[in-house]
């Protein structure tokens, strides 16, 4: 490559994530560069692009990689989330000038992008949080990205990102999410609803494998039927393959590698964040908060071992026909999803006015249609949703159409749940969202006991349905009774 080629873009961060999307930003005419430490990393870049028309460059210092930059410069980390980010930060500071746009892409939390767009805001530099979705492959031909912060500065970015991004009836997978840390927020929320609708999958699969005693052969059969139809969706997509996947640590070995996986799920944050985050809030996400604690449950092997050979609870097989069976599960993983984003969506509706970030939600869900990893085909019925309801909703729950479909599942979910209770196989996240549906569609929760007791032991007060203001009683014990 030549020596004194300015280039459009900087990528710190070679691994997974950074080279892919390099390598795609170069795929489309953009002259980049990117840094990291290991040498070998940068050649490996040069090397895996094919096309002599493409302008990239790996280089193994962050000085070469800023100076070669056309000012004002643009470029971005991808590089693990916490210290790591603070120490890229630190190194470019020296080298960088007021205007320079840097993004981080990776998985921060929302607060450590706040406090990094305030310290260096001062100094002239836009620092842009981006939730970047779509794993290896989605870098490399199409991510979904969520960038947020200083308007100027997502300008000067928004024409590379918007030819990388993937995209949908032609519209880019990518726009701006608002203000400060709304790119890593939205990112955050879209991992809780990942793993909100990996829990349920997961439900599907085991009622399917241990309760129907279905094989991996017809679990494909019946995940790619789906994915043909209104589940269609990333996940649901890559559950199909994953039955068929061979075993290819052992020769000869024709056991499906899904049967070897051990039973225990790792995770880097970003669910917990969302359950934490939005405890604090407050917003309800029981199906996001069920598929935390599944996981932390995943992690419980040896706990779970000996208390199965304590309590003996065998799994019972469904007593229902099969096929109806399975068409219900369908429904109910349809319901499922639904409440899913419901919960998702709500919390960035609560956390955009509270935080003042501006996120617009017709747009989040947009991008969220391709690229990503919760992309499905709802996603355009809400996008829908969102755009006749002038971006005010709430909660989708409360537009028409998504009532008319959620209607339309509801006795499959109850049947499912009914069934499933008698099998011993743990549906909690399918419950968790069949009691948030009846929790947030009743008039009258039996909340007002819940006052009482309050006022009771804690002279917390209560509000009346029959009289305004706010009321404290002097409530009787039965020892006062007996006096
Ligand atoms: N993998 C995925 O599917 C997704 C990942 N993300 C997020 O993207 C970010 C990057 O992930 P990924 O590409 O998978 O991670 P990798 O581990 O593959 O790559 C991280 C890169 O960062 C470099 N690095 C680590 N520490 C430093 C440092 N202090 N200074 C400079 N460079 C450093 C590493 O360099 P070296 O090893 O040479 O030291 C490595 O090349 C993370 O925040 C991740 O959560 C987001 C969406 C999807
Ligand atoms: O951001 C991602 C996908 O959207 C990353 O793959 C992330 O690592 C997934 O979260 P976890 O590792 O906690 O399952």
């Amino acid at each position: 490559m030549g020596q004194n080629i300015q280039y459009d873009f900087g990528m710190i961060g070679l691994g997974v994530m950074g080279s892919n999307l390099l390598l795609n930003m170069a795929g489309h005419q953009f002259a980049v560069i990117g840094f990291d430490k290991d040498v070998q990393k940068g050649q490996a870049l040069e090397a895996a692009s094919s096309d002599v028309s493409e302008v990239i460059k790996g280089v193994s210092t962050l000085e070469e990689m800023v100076r070669s930059l056309k000012k004002p410069r643009k470029m971005m980390m991808l590089v693990p989330a916490g210290k790591a980010v603070d120490s890229v930060i630190e190194s470019l500071l020296p080298l960088i000038e007021q205007g320079d746009v840097v993004i981080d892409g990776g998985n921060s939390h929302y607060t450590d992008t706040l406090r990094r767009v305030t310290y260096l805001k001062p100094k002239g530099i836009h620092f842009m949080g981006m939730g970047i979705s779509g794993g290896e492959h989605g870098a490399r031909t199409g991510p979904s990205m969520m960038p947020g912060g200083n308007m100027e500065a997502y300008n000067q970015v928004k024409p590379i990102l918007e030819a990388v991004a993937a995209k949908v009836d032609g519209e880019p997978c990518t726009a701006y999410m608002g203000k400060d840390a709304a790119g890593h927020y939205v990112k955050m929320v879209h991992n809780g609803i990942e793993y909100a609708m990996m829990q349920l999958i997961s439900e599907v699969y085991d009622l399917m494998k241990r309760g129907l005693g279905l094989n991996n052969d017809e679990l494909h059969d019946i995940f790619g039927r789906w994915n043909g139809g209104e589940l269609q969706s990333y996940l649901i997509d890559i559950t199909e393959d994953i039955f068929v996947q061979k075993d290819d640590q052992k020769e000869d070995n024709n056991v499906r590698l899904i049967d070897l996986i051990l039973d225990k799920a790792g995770s880097k944050g970003t669910g917990k964040w969302t359950s934490q985050d939005a405890m604090d809030l407050p917003v309800a996400v029981p199906t996001i908060d069920t598929a935390v604690s599944f996981r932390t449950i995943s992690g419980y092997k040896d706990e779970r071992v000996e208390a199965a050979k304590l309590y003996k609870n065998e799994i019972k097989k469904v007593s229902l026909d099969k096929d109806t069976f399975i068409n219900q599960l369908e429904d109910a993983l349809y319901f499922g999803f639904i409440i899913c984003y419901a919960q998702g969506l709500a919390m960035l509706y609560q956390a955009s006015k509270q935080l003042g970030m501006d996120i617009p939600l017709h747009d989040v869900v947009k991008i969220w249609r391709g690229g990503c990893i919760i992309r499905s085909k709802l996603l355009n019925d809400f996008y829908k949703a969102f755009k006749e309801n002038d971006n005010e909703l709430p909660n989708i729950l409360l537009d028409k159409g998504i009532a008319d479909i959620i209607k339309s599942k509801e006795d499959s979910i109850r049947t499912v749940i009914k069934e499933a209770i008698d099998t011993n196989i743990a549906l909690g996240g399918l419950t968790s969202a069949l009691a948030y549906f009846d929790a947030y569609t009743t008039e009258n929760m039996p909340t007002n006991l819940i006052q009482a007791q309050r006022d009771y032991f804690g002279a917390h007060t209560y509000q009346r349905i029959d009289m305004p203001g706010v009321f404290h009683t002097g409530w009787i014990s039965k020892e006062e009774k007996s006096v």
